[in-house]
């Protein structure tokens, strides 16, 4: 048996496993163990690995076995079980996109309040040509891992003619990004409130996405004048994001609730 936690934040989902149950197993375990109808469920699997040196290191795999960089909401996920379980109220997590460090802001047990540091965000502008659709302009942002931000104007999210969950999915799986790409569609309301849409590269529509928050903001910050300080509403909920200029590291303020924890049978 596999022991596991499942927590979220904005409804965005893990499990949190610790890296010596997953065995090289790690892609295989995702796609079992997120199936939403067959076994517990999740948009991806947080594995925890502990080094000798007191050290963590986090590897997230998407519900379909694929394995991103990172997740800015698991992460958070992460650093709230290990304020629950083992006090740590200030922890710094390894990640393939880098290292991502945790602060709580706020306790109450199971739910917490978390300031993550995102490293620098990086914003380019472009313009990709989609078959049956044209011309898409939006902007590239590296946090980490990769997104392509679209700016829209419509009450759902909708662009092109097409449902942002259908444009998402072109997007994403688009051989204009070989790696595949998170695809955000973004609403400007205020200068210092946007709302948007994530369709999440490996597991598809989500109602939050940590790093999507981060892309988003940081694609209206640098390409549309909002302010520096931003709130960002999903579907699950807002998060706070501070940029305080181009090449400085954002902060990322939000959510993470432990809602269980288990055993389930390995494959
Ligand atoms: N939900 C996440 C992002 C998870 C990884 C993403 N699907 C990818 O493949 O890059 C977040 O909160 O950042």
């Amino acid at each position: 048996m596999i022991p596991f936690v499942k927590a979220h934040a904005c409804g965005n989902d893990f499990l949190i496993i610790e890296e010596n149950f997953a065995q090289r197993r790690h892609a295989d375990l995702a796609r079992k163990l997120c199936a939403r109808n067959t076994s517990v469920g999740a948009d991806g699997i947080e594995f925890l690995e502990r080094k000798p040196n007191g050290e963590f290191f986090l590897r997230l795999f998407n519900a379909d076995g694929s394995e991103a960089e990172l997740s800015g909401n698991g992460t958070r996920c992460v650093a709230a079980w290990l304020a629950s379980s083992e006090g740590k109220q200030h922890v710094a997590l390894g990640t393939h996109g880098g290292l991502r460090t945790c602060q709580v802001v706020k306790a109450a047990d199971p739910l917490y309040l978390i300031e993550s540091e995102m490293g620098v965000p990086r914003v380019m502008q472009r313009t990709i040509e989609l078959p049956e659709i044209g011309n898409v302009a939006g902007a590239m942002v590296n946090v980490g891992n990769p997104h392509f931000v679209l700016f829209v104007d419509t009450d759902d999210f909708s662009a092109h003619g097409k449902s942002w969950q259908d444009l998402g999915a072109r997007i994403s799986t688009s051989p204009l990004f070989p790696h595949g790409t998170n695809v955000e569609f973004v609403r400007v309301i205020s200068p210092t409130e946007i709302a948007f849409r994530i369709y999440e590269r490996g597991c598809g529509p989500t109602t939050s996405s940590g790093t999507g928050t981060c892309a988003s903001s940081a694609a209206a910050m640098a390409l549309r004048g909002v302010e520096r300080s931003l709130t960002a509403i999903a579907e699950g909920g807002a998060q706070q994001t501070v940029w305080p200029a181009n090449d400085a590291v954002m902060r990322l303020t939000g959510p993470a609730e432990i809602i269980c924890r288990g055993e389930v049978a390995a494959l």
